[in-house]
């Protein structure tokens, strides 16, 4: 049997997602390797004249790149609410709770998401687990000054982790942070893990999206699946 082509998978639940965008909406791009194909759909409808008025806001500097690119104009987060966000994510469980931001984009994307009326995921299946920090590490985003005191305060929480590198120098982010990748261990209560995490002098934000996602978009080789949380 075939490996499934997982870029056909992320394509198929991209285009369901987009189907949702209507014309004069707002909306939020997200980030990564999935989100660019919701990027890229509505650059589509929009040159195909199918939409017209909607406007971006980007999660990333590569997302608004792209954006622009494609033809959707893109604005500044301001505090009006977005119609709609379309994102991707490292782990989804039943809940529809997440781990985002092995990408990078975790603060951008948790600021803009937080004020859409509606977050819609897409993945391919391989993104389904029973239980958050199954497969993915849950990314961090710290400060840069001081990181080796937030380090050894976060490893006092989640012991197993490693701040991320991009070659030989730490990964920086689009807001000059670093990026601590760190393991959960099974037994975790996630709300309490986010909110001692977001109680850690130099921390930013955690990658933990918990209860913010309406709905997933999970594509399959037999399909594509419409995840609400359970
Ligand atoms: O920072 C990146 C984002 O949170 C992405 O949405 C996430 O990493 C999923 O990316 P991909 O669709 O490339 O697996």
């Amino acid at each position: 049997m075939h490996a499934p082509d997982l870029e056909a998978l992320k394509k198929e639940a991209a285009i369901r997602a987009v189907a949702l965008v209507g014309s004069g909406m707002r909306v939020g791009l997200g980030t990564g390797s999935t989100a660019k194909y919701a990027i890229e759909e509505i650059g589509r409808r929009l040159a195909a004249g199918e939409l017209s008025g909607v406007t971006g806001v980007a999660t990333s500097e590569a997302s608004d790149a792209l954006a622009r690119q494609v033809g959707i104009p893109v604005e500044a987060l301001d505090p009006r609410p977005l119609d709609i966000a379309i994102d991707g994510a490292d782990e989804i469980d039943p809940a529809l709770n997440l781990i985002k931001g092995l990408g990078g984009a975790l603060l951008r994307e948790k600021l803009t998401e937080v004020q859409a009326r509606q977050l819609v995921i897409i993945a391919d299946h391989t993104k389904l687990v029973t239980r958050i920090g199954e497969k993915a590490p849950l990314p961090i985003e710290i400060a840069l000054f001081g990181f080796l005191s937030t380090i050894e305060r976060l490893r006092a929480v989640l012991p197993a982790g490693r701040l991320r590198q991009n070659g030989a120098q730490p990964y920086v982010t689009d807001n000059g942070n670093l990026i601590f990748d760190a393991q959960i261990p099974e037994g975790h209560d996630i709300h309490a893990l986010e909110r001692q995490l977001k109680g850690t002098l130099g921390v930013i934000d955690t990658g933990l999206f918990l209860g913010m996602a309406q709905v997933a978009f999970v594509a399959a080789p037999d399909g594509v699946q419409e995840l609400r949380p359970q």
